[in-house]
Formats: C-alpha cells, sequence, structure tokens
C-alpha cells in the first residue's frame, strides 16, 4: 500500500475533479502536476496541441502508445465521435490500474479500450485479437527507443491507412533522434514539427504530426 506518484495523482482528481466531467479531470492533473508534483503527462500546452489535430481528424480509431496515469487517454477520448473508439496500451500495471480509475473517473471509458502488454507483442494483434482493420490516428508517447521500431511495425501489420496521422510527443525532450530521422526523410511521410514545451516546464520540446502517404 506504499504510496507512488500515480497513486497520489489519482487521489487529486478524485478529490478535486467531478465524476463524468473530462475537464475537470484534466484540470485537476494539471493543477497536481504544476503545484505539488511533475509527472510525465504530456501536459496542458502540449495537450491543446494533441486537442487541435485530435478535433480536426475526427478518428475512427485511434492508438495510443503509453498511457501512464490516463491523463491523455482523456484529453483524446472526450473529443471522439460516438462509436469511435481508442486503444491505450501500457505495459506497467500499476500504471493501468490508475489509469483505469482515472478513465472511469473522467467518464469516457465506453470509447476507450486499455490494454497491458508491450506494444511490440500487442500492435502484431491489433487485427484478429481486437477487430482492428487500420488506425486513423496514433499517439506516440512510450518510451522514447520504441517510436521508430513500432512505427515499422504498424507499417508491416498494415494498420495505418492512407492519410493517418502520427502525433509523436517528446521529439525533443528527452528526444527521439532515430524516429524524427526516419519520418522526416521518408517519401511515405508528410511532416510537420509543432515547437511547445516539456510539461509544466519552461525547457523546449515539441510534437511531430506526420501523415502517413501510404
Ligand atoms: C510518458 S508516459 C505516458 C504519458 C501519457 N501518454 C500522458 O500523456 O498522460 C509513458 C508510458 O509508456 C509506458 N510504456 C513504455 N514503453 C512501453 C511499451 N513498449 N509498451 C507499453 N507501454 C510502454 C510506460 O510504462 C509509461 O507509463
Ligand atoms: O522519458 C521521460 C523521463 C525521463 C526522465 C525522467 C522522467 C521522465 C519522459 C519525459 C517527458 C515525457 O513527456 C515522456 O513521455 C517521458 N517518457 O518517459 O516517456
Ligand atoms: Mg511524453
Amino acid at each position: 500500500t506504499r504510496s507512488t506518484r500515480p497513486k497520489r495523482l489519482l487521489r487529486a482528481v478524485q478529490k478535486n475533479a467531478t465524476r463524468g466531467d473530462p475537464l475537470s479531470v484534466i484540470s485537476a492533473i494539471d493543477h497536481f502536476c504544476r503545484h505539488s508534483e511533475w509527472a510525465m503527462n504530456v501536459g496542458d500546452e502540449k495537450g491543446s496541441i494533441l486537442d487541435s489535430v485530435v478535433s480536426e481528424l475526427n478518428p475512427n480509431t485511434s492508438l495510443e502508445l503509453g498511457t501512464y496515469c490516463g491523463y491523455s487517454t482523456v484529453r483524446i477520448a472526450r473529443l471522439l465521435p460516438p462509436g469511435a473508439r481508442l486503444i491505450t496500451l501500457e505495459f506497467n500495471p500499476d500504471y493501468a490500474a490508475v489509469a483505469r480509475q482515472v478513465i472511469s473517473w473522467a467518464g469516457v471509458q465506453d470509447k476507450v479500450e486499455l490494454v497491458e502488454g508491450p506494444s511490440g507483442d500487442l500492435i502484431p494483434q491489433m487485427k484478429e485479437r481486437f477487430g482492428v482493420e487500420t488506425f486513423d490516428f496514433v499517439f506516440l508517447d512510450h518510451w522514447k527507443d520504441r517510436y521508430l521500431p513500432d512505427t515499422n511495425l504498424l507499417e508491416e501489420c498494415g494498420l495505418l491507412r492512407k492519410g493517418a496521422v502520427l502525433l509523436a510527443d517528446n521529439v525533443i525532450c528527452p528526444g527521439t533522434p532515430e524516429y524524427l530521422a526516419y519520418i522526416r526523410n521518408s517519401p511515405r511521410y508528410e511532416s510537420r514539427y509543432f515547437q511547445s514545451h516539456l510539461e509544466y516546464t519552461k525547457v523546449e520540446d515539441g510534437l511531430e504530426k506526420s501523415v502517413f502517404l501510404g
């Protein structure tokens, strides 16, 4: 029953956010991370860039790599049209347990499927086990050395439709040099960098948005 940062974050949500109100969950987490304990959520500044990409795309089937406490899961799910769904992958069971409660507190659980396990094993199972044809949107925010191998895996498994959008967090800090080099030099993608800051800090960071051309 040792207290951990994710458990303290969850307690802050249960104390300060209103059940069924995703925006109150998002602001309770941002307040906690700004005033109590920094945590590796995408945050409010990069979060609003994420919001605009999702809102413009209106994705029917989305994939999130790296759930943690469910902050970006709630940010994405709250914007999805009825019937749309978000599959989010998390291999740390303690983080997944907290995320499930955050996602339920926000009331977006019906749009979200949280799957526990490593992305490298789960991506090849997306079609048969999860009934996915292709993804319209992928948010990459797991360990940074997995961005490129998992992107190649998505390509090889035929999981990206023409026009699918990949949005990658932390391309500056902590940085994803191999992924950036690949995606910016590939003729199969059209990429754009959105400059921002590392969540809750003044350090430069940003998101790379890449459209799969098929
Ligand atoms: C930065 S946190 C995710 C933050 C979350 N997207 C947000 O903005 O609220 C990264 C998470 O990815 C998970 N992770 C890292 N590599 C993974 C992998 N290969 N498969 C599944 N989960 C992974 C870690 O356990 C951690 O919870
Ligand atoms: O890698 C870290 C990290 C490294 C060192 C200490 C704390 C976090 C990190 C920092 C900001 C992020 O937005 C993020 O997604 C991550 N991450 O773990 O995936
Ligand atoms: Mg991140």
